[in-house]
């Protein structure tokens, strides 16, 4: 007993440590770091339970540091290797965490998926609620409201903490404002945000304050928004939390903006593009990029103007890749459980074949004719889950190839068809074209007369635009208002008259069908390979260039990108040229 002593003593030193360090870990580092150098100087005489604790708070101590990969790394192994079901589920909740900080989504679904499947044996109530604050987050991250509010809900009616009750506020807000129905009174968002705050948390309150200014914003009331967000901007900028801080700077951006406040909006937009550590397909960054380029063109500035634009639709083209990557993890990972419980189905299928195999064998004669009734059925289910099995494949497939609105390609898969048609072109000595196709003042359509309009001229210009495309060509979805042809067998001069039927045919494209009286037409830049060569990117950029030719020569119109010394091709009206001198920077200069 005397021998024991010194080591039960060390051990409840080292388990009350471990969960003093636990406490702070968010909210105050220096003591989380002061604490877990004790604790590893003490580990020699800690159990494996408590060594595994202290593994993980490591793993928390890696991410605050911004060392991911190799929190990564360790938290993955430890929710393989750890059988303590609490450790366990936070190792794999942190794994699916770092993974979406690190754009590894489909890991991180996976891990998440998991990790949530042992939710019912988690009996401390705060660990079980900290699992449904990071599933609805990273829900929501992913675009997946409905879950992230399926999540928030399912903790509140759970008896949270005051802390809890905050964060899983948090969540169902951004969740019910990403699927357009937050109809909360303005009281009871307030509550919340004052909740948040006598729980000091910061982060949580702000974003709640800016759900709410959103709204705002959206019915009108534009300067109220703008007071609300500026008022709690100082705290916001405290935090140093890049995502946070570029969200209200580009909201503050736009709505100043909106209000003629250009110089305003200029410098919150010109803040959120100097921000440490952020995406450049952030949608802060895209709303920043917007603003700098509406702000260019509103001074008259034609050449800074390009240059804004070119940044911004480089941002926008990253963050419509970002969306479609997590709804592709999103996608995959359902077919996964969709899987695994087909293989299950499947085993309990073929389980119940061989006992009918046996009993067959048994009673021989007897019976005989219902058994092959039976085996008949059983055989049949195998191969209708065999068969959904295949389908569901194909239909993901497809799904993350085409784009949901218009169902033509989608840029991922535009590409891959682009560059396969190119290198085929290049081998046979055939010419080949692109046309690049920008919806101009499309935004106008929107904010006048509504996103579903907008939805359906883009749905519009896809099903006119099919119709002037050959059998072999790939006609895609690059973009928001952005659309592609490859045109295969085709060199320039063909391109443009087809690139004109194109043109002509979505300006006559007529608004009021829905309900709206804007025009509808492109700017169009034509390239060939003749010109350009084989490259997927330069033809691209040459297409590109041409399309900000038309864009600036006044829209609706088309131009082509050709070298100064090729062969002149009849130039029907409305085409105009961009030499080879005039390529993306000289133009811009123009
Ligand atoms: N309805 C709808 N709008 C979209 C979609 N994707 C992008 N947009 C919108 O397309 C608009 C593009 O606006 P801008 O880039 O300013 O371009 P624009 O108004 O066409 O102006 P110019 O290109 O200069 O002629 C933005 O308002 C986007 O929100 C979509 O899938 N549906």
């Amino acid at each position: 007993m005397g021998i024991l002593l010194p080591s039960l003593v060390l051990a409840s030193e080292f388990s009350e440590l471990l969960h003093r360090a636990d406490a702070v870990r968010s909210s105050d580092r220096a003591a989380f770091d002061k604490s877990l150098a004790r604790l590893e100087a003490l580990k020699g005489e800690a159990n494996a339970v408590e060594r595994a604790h202290l593994e993980l708070l490591l793993n928390y101590q890696k991410v605050i540091r911004g060392d991911y990969q190799s929190a990564l790394g360790s938290a993955s192994v430890m929710f393989d290797q750890v059988q303590e079901p609490q450790l366990k589920y936070r190792s794999g909740l942190l794994v699916a965490n770092i993974a979406a900080l690190t754009r590894e989504f489909s890991l991180g679904l996976r891990f998440l998926e998991s990790a949530l499947e042992l939710r019912e044996k988690i009996h401390d109530a705060d660990i079980r609620h900290g699992g449904d604050v990071v599933a609805g987050n990273l829900y929501n991250q992913y675009g997946q409201y409905a879950l992230g509010l399926e999540h928030a809900e399912r903790l509140l009616s759970d008896a949270p903490s005051a802390r809890n009750r905050c964060f899983a506020d948090k969540v169902r807000f951004e969740a019910m404002s990403g699927l357009g129905h937050l109809v909360e009174t303005r009281p009871h968002i307030l509550t919340s945000i004052a909740r948040c705050s006598e729980q000091g948390e910061v982060l949580s309150a702000n974003a709640i304050r800016s759900v709410l200014a959103q709204r705002w914003a959206a019915n009108g009331k534009v300067r109220q928004a703008i007071a609300f967000l500026e008022a709690s901007l100082p705290e916001v900028e405290a935090t140093g939390y890049t995502r946070l801080i570029g969200e209200y700077r580009a909201l503050l951006a736009t709505y100043q903006l909106e209000l003629g406040n250009e110089k305003t909006a200029e410098m919150h937009a010109v803040a959120v593009t100097e921000l440490k550590g952020q995406d450049s397909g952030s949608l802060p960054n895209v709303m920043a990029r917007h603003v700098l380029y509406r702000v260019a063109l509103g001074r008259g500035d034609t050449r800074a103007a390009l240059n804004e634009y070119r940044l911004y639709a480089e941002a926008d083209k990253a963050r419509l890749d970002d969306i479609k990557a997590r709804e592709y993890a999103f996608q995959l990972s359902r077919h996964e459980v969709a899987q695994k419980n087909q293989s299950i189905e499947l085993l309990k299928s073929q389980n119940q074949l061989l006992r009918l195999e046996q009993e067959v064998a048994h009673k021989e004669q007897s019976n005989s004719q219902l058994m092959i009734a039976l085996l008949f059925v059983l055989a049949s289910s195998l191969g209708y889950w065999g068969w959904r099995g295949r389908r569901m494949h194909r239909t993901l497939r497809q799904l993350a190839q085409t784009d949901s609105l218009t169902g033509l390609a989608n840029r991922r898969h535009f590409r891959a068809q682009s560059e396969a048609l190119l290198a085929q072109a290049r081998q046979r000595g055939r010419p080949m074209s692109l046309l690049l196709f920008d919806l101009d003042h499309f935004k106008q359509i929107n904010d006048q007369c509504g996103h579903a309009t907008g939805d359906w001229v883009l749905k519009e210009v896809a099903r006119v635009g099919r119709v002037h495309c050959r059998p072999g060509d790939v006609f895609g979805r690059i973009g928001g208002e952005e659309f592609a042809v490859a045109l295969v067998d085709c060199d320039l001069g063909d391109a443009e008259i087809i690139a004109e039927r194109m043109r002509e045919a979505i300006a006559v494209i007529d608004g009021r069908a829905s309900g709206c009286p804007l025009p509808v037409s492109a700017s169009v830049g034509c390239v060939a390979t003749s010109v350009s060569g084989h490259e997927y990117e330069t033809l691209v950029a040459h297409a590109d260039a041409a399309m900000y030719r038309s864009k600036v020569g006044g829209r609706n119109r088309i131009s082509r990108y050709q070298t100064a010394s090729a062969t002149p091709v009849p130039v029907p009206v409305r085409i105009e040229s961009v030499p080879v001198a005039a390529a993306p920077e000289a133009m811009r200069a123009s």
